[in-house]
């Protein structure tokens, strides 16, 4: 029987790029459409009397590239922040899809906040037409963070503004993120806001990725035709205000998910145009430039088996 293989969170930051990252993603998104996609919901369960979660997301993919089967058991315990420890931990279990062995256990914290960025880039290009001069992120954190790196490689925005609860927060990451950009450059891309309507008033993109429970975004500040990815998953919080939901053209990314997560935005009779495969598929239509329209994402299974399986070939191709 062959060795299980453990790649650490190091060795991911060593092996993913985001040209990779957004092909395996988009491949993973289609696959919903093209019934090459097996997966459900992902299960929750909560752990006595405590805010902590223990989440599996299971599935596998069917393709010769990015193709895998496996499954991310991953912890939420919000109180970790008390120990300085990240409250999101992750590892993917890899299987043989021939023989469902074990090949694998990959740490998959670096993968979640990648994977679900490439994700929202994917949307962004497949919903919005070419008109992005300037991004609008709220929330500073792994998610935002890693969205922001994702959409200056994969874009071409002259401004990116980064809105953060805690101010500060938002003000390292953006010299972070300046310095690495390009550290003689007058006029910088990544600039901090302190006010949320500002931060979001000439934006032609604009991702949400908090985890608090307030409602942040509000659809009189918004541009007309303006793309938003709304990445905080909340069967009852939600960071965009009821009226934009009802407003917009709301995409998904997978149906078995959004039935069960997605409930409160649909009793608000919102009625979700198709999941963001479809679009990619030509199954459906991308929404019209003039209406505003949201990727409402909640992640999938497959998207973790498609970037293990990236980060397992890269691995051992480079491991020689
Ligand atoms: N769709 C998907 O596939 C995925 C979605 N997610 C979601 O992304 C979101 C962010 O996750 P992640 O970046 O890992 O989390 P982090 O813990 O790294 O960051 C949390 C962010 O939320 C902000 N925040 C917390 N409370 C509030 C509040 N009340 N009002 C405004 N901002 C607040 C924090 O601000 P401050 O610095 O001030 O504390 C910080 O910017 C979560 O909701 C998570 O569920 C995560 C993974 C995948
Ligand atoms: O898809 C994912 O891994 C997650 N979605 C919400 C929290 C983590």
């Amino acid at each position: 029987m062959a060795s299980i293989v453990y790649i650490s969170e190091n060795r991911v930051r060593e092996l993913l790029n985001w040209e990779e990252t957004y092909k395996s993603i988009k491949c993973a998104l289609e696959s919903v459409s093209k019934e090459r996609a097996f997966q459900d919901k992902r299960s929750a369960i909560k752990l006595g009397n405590t805010y902590n979660f223990l989440f599996s997301m299971c599935g596998g993919l069917s393709d010769k590239t990015y193709g895998g089967l496996g499954c991310k058991l991953f912890t939420y315990f919000p109180e970790n922040f008390r120990k300085n420890e990240p409250a999101l931990k992750a590892n993917i279990f890899l299987l043989d899809e021939e023989t469902g062995s074990l090949k694998a256990v990959i740490a998959a914290a670096h993968i979640t906040d990648w994977r679900t960025a490439a994700a929202s880039a994917v949307a962004t290009k497949y919903l919005h037409s070419e008109n992005n001069n300037v991004l609008a992120i709220l929330g500073a954190g792994s998610q935002g963070k890693a969205h922001a790196m994702a959409f200056k490689y994969l874009f071409n925005f002259n401004k990116i503004n980064i809105w953060n609860r805690t101010t500060e927060r938002a003000k390292n990451v953006v010299d972070e993120l300046n310095q690495n950009n390009d550290n003689t450059s007058a006029n910088k891309v990544f600039v901090a806001y302190d006010s949320i309507k500002e931060c979001v008033k000439d934006a032609d993109v604009i991702v949400t990725a908090t985890s608090g429970n307030e409602t942040l975004l509000k659809l009189e500040w918004l541009k007309k035709g303006v793309h938003i990815n709304a990445v905080r998953v909340n069967p009852v919080y939600r960071e965009l205000e009821d009226d934009i939901y009802k407003s917009s053209d709301v995409y998904i990314d997978y149906w078995e998910g959004a039935k069960y997560e997605l409930e409160g935005i649909k009793d608000l009779g919102v009625e979700f145009k198709g999941q963001i495969g479809d679009v990619i598929a030509r199954v459906i239509a991308p929404p019209s430039s003039d209406r505003i329209s949201v990727f409402q994402s909640l992640g999938m299974p497959v998207e973790d088996c498609a970037v293990a399986r990236l980060v397992y070939d890269l691995h051992i191709a480079s491991n020689v």
